[in-house]
């Protein structure tokens, strides 16, 4: 798993040979030990390099052996040989070199990248810290406070970036090995000890402990209940506070602590999730292995409100040329400027050039009979919807696919609009569409597998997690919501505050609890949903009585919040006081209290005392109960595919791996029985009645994750 070669009479070449990333598997471990021996044992080599195969210098640990138990050589003395060595060492940096890959390459000499290549200490990400000497090894080499930027983030650094840190000696456009092998041959003879980061002292600016109080502090507020950021902190500051050797024993004890948990096992899924996702299949036997996306050069989107902007400027950030279509000039110039501020300030952010010259604007549908893909993102409203469908439908090339950007609505009724219903999917994007990871593309029940792969496609071209789901109200994320939502409401009536209930969401590690989101998104959007619905305003049934509809318990305290005005952030008023219209600084209302209050009395509700573990189980194990109701309606097509929907799109909180990820952390016969005694307590609300696949998979023994799959009564008949 490494190969060795003697170039140019005095260089021993080490080449990392473990595609695709050339992971540092245990036999990766092991051929590096023996080849790095043989080259310093071998009186004609005077200097090394060390490279990856394929163009990949390498991605780090191998991750798929965590799990088992632990063989071959371990990193550090590995790594120690290397630094150690009496042979000047050179890495030669292709493509990536990312956690113990970039561990690898501190432990050289000096280290040579290509101008595409990109480095970075991504562990934290996985729940862990760099423990192969990286958070000793890299405060040494570039400073403290850019250290722990690097570690407590895990971002990834372009060469350039690399450069001016001094991560790297050197860039170049031509290839990497070639220049390593040159530059191994010149430092033959230099002084060594300098180029030992182990034997430096870390850059330190004057006020050390200001400095990581200021850093502990934001990570503990960004890292919403994760461990790995505060244990990176902890490291570093060993790396500025003690000596090498203690600072290495630090960094291997706090590795400990993080290395067998529950949120590393969380975040290592969730990276397998997210790759895993990718690879869709469909029930009639296609799958993306064998369906081609068709490739996109023209993309066209239909309304530039909210949604069609965010997408829109994802497009052009993509590098593809857009046509942005409105009703008339006065709205497409609105929309016009900004769509163009926006990508200004995202240009500005990165030094770049903003691409307003991808950007075309029309009023006239007939400009798009040559675009070959488009999303329409008009108001959500369905005949709105159809009308446009239609016209879309005889203006557009017979070969162009129709998306239609909905959170909810049947995809099915819009396709039956068109003459080609195998073209149309569903595009889910989230707000800002620019800026959030997550897509859930729509399988119609008669899309093509070729327009399911170009959706899919395009996603990624966008940078987006996709997630392929089945075609039902409110899809998979919404749909699972809908229950949340209702929990959260349910919980006020019997005596909650919307601070309680937020509460406790947002320590369950939620970005924002689900009042505070509700006031973000607006308190209009759901009431002009539930409006449309028949559960308030004209259409309701009048035998239903004031907390009941369509034969359920239903709560009509978010319909009475709007009809005070308060509508959320955009007027400063919705389930808190915002400190002025649009302002983002929630404090607690006291007329909401009041409100409540008067609301229990009028309904004769007797209020209780309700605890964050309550808010936390009602509301989040409704919502996972309706993810095993999706999985067995085959709208989802698997756990994995649930829990990134709800990772990139909902803010669940990473460390926590996913909603059913979570279930089967807390235990599927504990949700199960909680779900039973919610259900007890409050027979009329249906969803809380257990799942009959969550029973079946409790009566089978609770079997991992990744074999609820055979469980499914009907897998993908939606997909
Ligand atoms: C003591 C230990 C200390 C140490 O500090 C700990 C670490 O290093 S922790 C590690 C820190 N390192 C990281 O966190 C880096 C993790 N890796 C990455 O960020 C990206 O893979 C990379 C940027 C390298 C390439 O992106 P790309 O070109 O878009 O390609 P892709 O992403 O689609 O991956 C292709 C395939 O390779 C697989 N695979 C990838 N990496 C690993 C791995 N380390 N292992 C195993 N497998 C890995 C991946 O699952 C996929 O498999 P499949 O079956 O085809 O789905």
């Amino acid at each position: 798993m490494a190969r060795y070669e003697q170039v140019q009479g005095t260089v021993a070449l080490i080449t990392l040979t473990n595609p695709p990333v050339n992971a540092l598997s245990a036999a990766v471990r092991l051929g590096i030990t023996e080849t790095v021996t043989r080259a310093l044992r071998d009186p004609e080599v005077k200097s090394m390099v060390i490279c990856g195969e394929n163009g990949v210098f390498c991605g780090g640990a191998d991750i798929r052996e965590f799990a088992k138990p632990m063989s071959g050589p371990p990193l550090v003395p590995m790594i120690a040989a290397i630094e150690e060595g009496e042979k000047p060492v050179v890495a030669a940096i292709e493509g990536a070199a990312f956690g113990g890959g970039l561990e690898l390459a501190l432990g050289c000499h000096y280290r040579i990248a290509h101008s595409k290549a990109r480095v970075g200490l991504p562990e934290v990400t996985l729940g862990l810290l760099p423990a192969a000497g990286g958070t000793q090894r890299l405060p040494r080499l570039i400073g403290l406070a850019p250290a722990l930027d690097l570690i407590t983030t895990g971002r990834h650094v372009t060469a350039q970036e690399a450069l001016k840190l001094g991560i790297v000696d050197q860039v170049t456009d031509q290839s990497a090995l070639d220049l390593a092998i040159q530059f191994a041959q010149q430092v033959v003879g230099q002084p060594l000890l300098p180029r030992k980061l182990s034997t430096r002292q870390t850059p330190c600016p004057p006020d050390v402990d200001g400095l990581l109080e200021e850093t502990m502090a934001q990570v503990k507020q960004r890292a919403r209940g994760a461990m790995a950021p505060i244990a990176c902190v902890q490291a570093v500051r060993a790396a500025a506070t003690l000596p090498y050797q203690a600072g290495m024993q630090k960094e291997q004890e706090l590795m400990a602590t993080l290395f067998h948990s529950s949120q590393a096992r969380a975040m290592q899924y969730c990276f397998f999730a997210q790759r895993a996702v990718g690879r869709w299949s469909l029930s009639s036997g296609a799958h993306s292995g064998n369906s081609k996306p068709r490739p996109v050069s023209k993309v066209a989107v239909i309304g530039l409100g909210t949604m069609g902007r965010g997408i829109t400027v994802a497009l052009v950030k993509a590098g593809m040329s857009v046509l942005a279509v409105e009703t008339n000039k006065k709205q497409l110039e609105i929309g016009k400027q900004m769509v163009s501020a926006m990508l200004k300030h995202d240009a500005q952010k990165r030094n770049a050039t903003p691409r307003l010259d991808l950007l075309h604007f029309t009023i006239d549908l007939l400009e798009l009979k040559n675009t070959d893909l488009i999303i329409e993102a008009v108001f959500e409203d369905m005949a709105l919807k159809k009308q446009v469908f239609k016209e879309l439908s005889s203006v557009c090339k017979a070969d162009a696919f129709l998306c239609t950007n909905t959170s909810g609505l049947d995809v099915d009724e819009l396709a039956a609009v068109t003459k080609r219903p195998e073209l149309v999917v569903g595009m889910h994007f989230f707000a800002p569409a620019h800026v959030m990871k997550l897509l859930e593309v729509v399988h119609g029940s008669r899309s093509s597998p070729e327009a399911v792969a170009t959706a899919m496609h395009l996603g990624k071209r966008l940078g987006k997690v996709s997630v392929l789901v089945g075609n039902c109200a409110g899809f998979v994320g919404n749909r699972m919501l809908k229950p949340y939502l209702e929990q959260a409401n349910f919980l006020l009536e019997e005596g909650a505050t919307p601070e309680l209930v937020d509460g406790a969401l947002e320590e369950f590690g939620f970005p924002m609890g689900v009042f505070k989101m509700s006031d973000l998104s607006g308190l209009d959007v759901g009431w002009r949903i539930r409006k449309e619905a028949g559960l308030t305003g004209p259409n309701v049934d009048p035998r239903d009585p004031p907390r009941r509809r369509q034969g359920r318990r239903y709560s009509p305290l978010p319909d009475l919040v709007c009809e005070q005005g308060r509508l959320g952030q955009k007027n400063g008023r919705g389930w808190y006081l915002y400190d002025k219209p649009g302002g983002r600084v929630a404090t607690p209302d006291p007329s909401i209290h009041k409100f409540l209050e008067e609301y229990r009395i009028k309904h004769g509700i007797s209020p209780r005392q309700i605890d964050r573990q309550e808010v936390v189980e009602r509301c989040l194990f409704a919502l996972i109960n309706e993810g095993f109701r999706s999985l067995d309606d085959g709208i989802a097509a698997g756990p994995e595919d649930i829990d990134m929907i709800y990772v990139f799109g909902y803010g669940w909180p990473r460390h926590r791996g996913g909603p059913m990820f979570y279930a089967g952390m807390v235990g599927l016969p504990r949700v199960l029985t909680r779900l039973e005694h919610y259900r007890q307590a409050h027979p009329e609300v249906p969803h809380l009645e257990p799942s009959p696949l969550l029973r079946r998979l409790v009566a089978s023994g609770s079997p991992p994750i990744n074999k609820w799959r055979d469980f499914l009564q009907r897998p993908h008949s939606q997909l």
